[in-house]
């Protein structure tokens, strides 16, 4: 029989690799399907509850990319509604006679609402509805089914569980639209439906940019066409990468100013598959090794950061708490104090006196974007190093602003940088971030670049401003405290007084029970992208 069926795009931006596409296409009979793509604007799909202006208009750029493809097939183009899901396939049952509705798995508990809500329609109505799993490498729930009905507590025992279950599906074909008529809506039924008159800008939910002062320096466009050509440019890093015997380039030399090969905002939209950049990687590396004389073992370590995504979602998706302190059986209760909202405010518009801080806060809100190594620096100084702030008021401001805000992977990176879940870090030494930001920005360049008042100032003192002598600053045309704040605390007290703290509540917070950690020391590292060359104590 022909279905009318809908694709319901909420993750999964893109047509290559969309199972839930395929399926949406799929025709049990002759007669030809017909298919209406839709994404509906429901206040909280894709992240829109809580979200700044890049990433809004990331998402739309990655709308726009499918309104053209669809409309390069013959297709009216992409049907963009504002309003309940619920109300408007109710909708479209009645008035277009819907039959089938198919979508990619959302794993994160946060859209089991949304997504029951739908089904109950579905079941009410006779409606088909189909879900698929392409998110992610493997289904979350079987990965815990295999671990014996738990998630992984360590990273160790999740790869030990990822190879059990073995390698995941490889990407599926390019969909075939030739058994299908693209539906149309009438125009009569556009405003019953809440369908948008073209694709929407950011202003139209108003949402504005931040006035920073910094000017935009990198620029990110969301859409599969773009991030295909982007990963056409990174497969050429990693290729060099392997070639000279190292892997994850990404991660080896971190990089502040250069021009972004990251696929994590396509990622997060699903822009791009994931199963793609994993077996576009996995493939690469062995296509390398079969020329070198000397072959390097094969394995997950290859794409170890997807593994990390992998871990942190499987972590979250039974743990509807996971985003908070309270109810979350893996988050230690560490007694943060309460927040001061002026503090609060100078840590968020990069106002704390720290330049590294304050460049990187700044450069957050100007253009959603932040290096590995900036996001753990500035963890650090909210929670366990300076401010001793509770990690989830950090949460709140990146899965605003970050363009690749994930609930999952972003509360697992604050529970594990505040050594909220994962307590060995309770009592390893903290990070000296200024002794970090003359490694990583030796000639203040990156400062200099997000924070104008700095612009002229002397490099020797450029992590620390407030040591310059009076006439250093008059000459820097910058005066501490009046140009440019002075420090907000105190940093060396501060971490002294925060590793007692620390060493403190770590014994009478973990008890004897199974709990989440960090496999061992070089995990640590390795999870903070520090070279081995690059001190980190205090
Ligand atoms: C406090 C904090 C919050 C973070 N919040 C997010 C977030 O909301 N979304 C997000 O994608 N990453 C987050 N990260 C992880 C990491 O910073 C980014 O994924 C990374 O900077 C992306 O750049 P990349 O060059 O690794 O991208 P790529 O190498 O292209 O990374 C590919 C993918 O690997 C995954 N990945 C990389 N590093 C990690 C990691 N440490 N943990 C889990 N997955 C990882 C991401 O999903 C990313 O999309 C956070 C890190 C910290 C310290």
């Amino acid at each position: 029989m022909a279905e009318k069926s809908i694709l319901w795009f909420r993750h999964g931006l893109r047509l290559h690799d969309n199972p839930a596409l395929i399926e949406a296409l799929r025709s049990s009979g002759a007669e030809k399907n017909t298919f209406y793509p839709v994404f509906i604007f429901d206040g909280c799909s894709a992240g829109t509850q809580h979200v700044g202006y890049n990433r809004m208009k990331f998402l739309i750029e990655s709308l726009e990319d499918l309104d053209e493809q669809f409309k390069e097939l013959g297709a009216p183009g992409l049907f963009i509604f504002r309003g309940d899901p619920v109300e408007i396939f109710r909708k479209m049952r009645e008035e277009l006679g819907i039959t089938k509705i198919c979508y990619e798995q959302d794993c994160e508990p946060i859209w089991n609402g949304r997504d029951e809500r739908v089904e109950n329609l579905c079941r009410e109505f006779g409606i088909k509805s189909v879900e698929k799993i392409s998110h992610t490498l493997w289904d979350p729930n079987r990965i815990i089914e295999v671990n014996g009905g738990f998630p992984p507590l360590t990273y160790q025992m999740f790869l030990h569980t990822i190879n059990v279950i073995g390698y995941p599906s490889k990407p599926c074909e390019f969909p075939d639209f030739s058994h299908v008529d693209f539906g149309e809506i009438p125009m009569n039924l556009h405003m019953q439906l809440g369908l948008m008159n073209g694709i929407p800008k950011p202003e139209d939910f108003s949402i504005f940019r931040e006035k920073t002062g910094s000017e935009v320096y990198l620029t990110w466009k969301g859409g599969e066409k773009r991030a295909l050509e982007q990963l056409e440019l990174r497969l050429a890093i990693e290729q060099d990468a392997f070639r000279n015997g190292t892997y994850l380039p990404n991660q080896a030399n971190p990089d502040l100013l250069g021009v972004s090969t990251s696929m994590s905002a396509a990622l997060r939209f699903g822009c791009l598959s994931v199963r793609k950049f994993y077996y576009a990687i996995h493939d690469l590396f062995a296509s390398v090794q079969e020329i070198l004389p000397n072959k390097h073992p094969y394995g997950h370590h290859i794409t170890g950061q997807l593994i990390w995504r992998e871990y942190f979602y499987t972590m979250s998706i039974k743990n509807p708490n996971y985003g908070q302190m309270k109810n979350n059986p893996i988050c230690l209760n560490i007694p943060w104090s309460i927040p001061n909202k002026d503090d609060v405010l100078k840590w968020k518009q990069g106002k704390t006196g720290f330049p590294i801080i304050d460049a990187a806060m700044r450069q957050l809100l100007t253009e959603g974007w932040l290096h590995h190594t900036l996001r753990n620096i500035t963890a650090t100084f909210l929670t366990r190093s300076g401010l001793w702030i509770s990690w989830e008021v950090g949460l709140d401001h990146y899965l605003k602003y970050l363009l690749d805000a994930d609930w999952s992977v972003c509360s697992g990176n604050w529970m594990w940088v505040s050594s909220s879940a994962f307590e060995k870090l309770l009592d390893s030494s903290n990070f000296s971030i200024i002794a970090l930001a003359y490694r990583l920005d030796p000639n203040g360049d990156y400062v200099k670049r997000y924070i104008p008042e700095l612009r002229h100032f002397h490099q020797k003192y450029i992590h620390e401003p407030w040591k310059a002598p009076n006439n250093v600053q008059e000459a820097c045309e910058c005066i501490i405290g009046d140009d440019y704040p002075e420090p907000m605390i105190d940093l060396k007290r501060a971490m002294q007084i925060n590793s007692n703290r620390m060493k403190e509540i770590r014994d009478s917070l973990i008890d004897s029970k199974p709990h989440v950690r960090p496999s061992n020391e070089d995990e640590i590292r390795t999870f903070f992208w520090i070279n081995d060359d690059i001190s980190v104590k205090a």
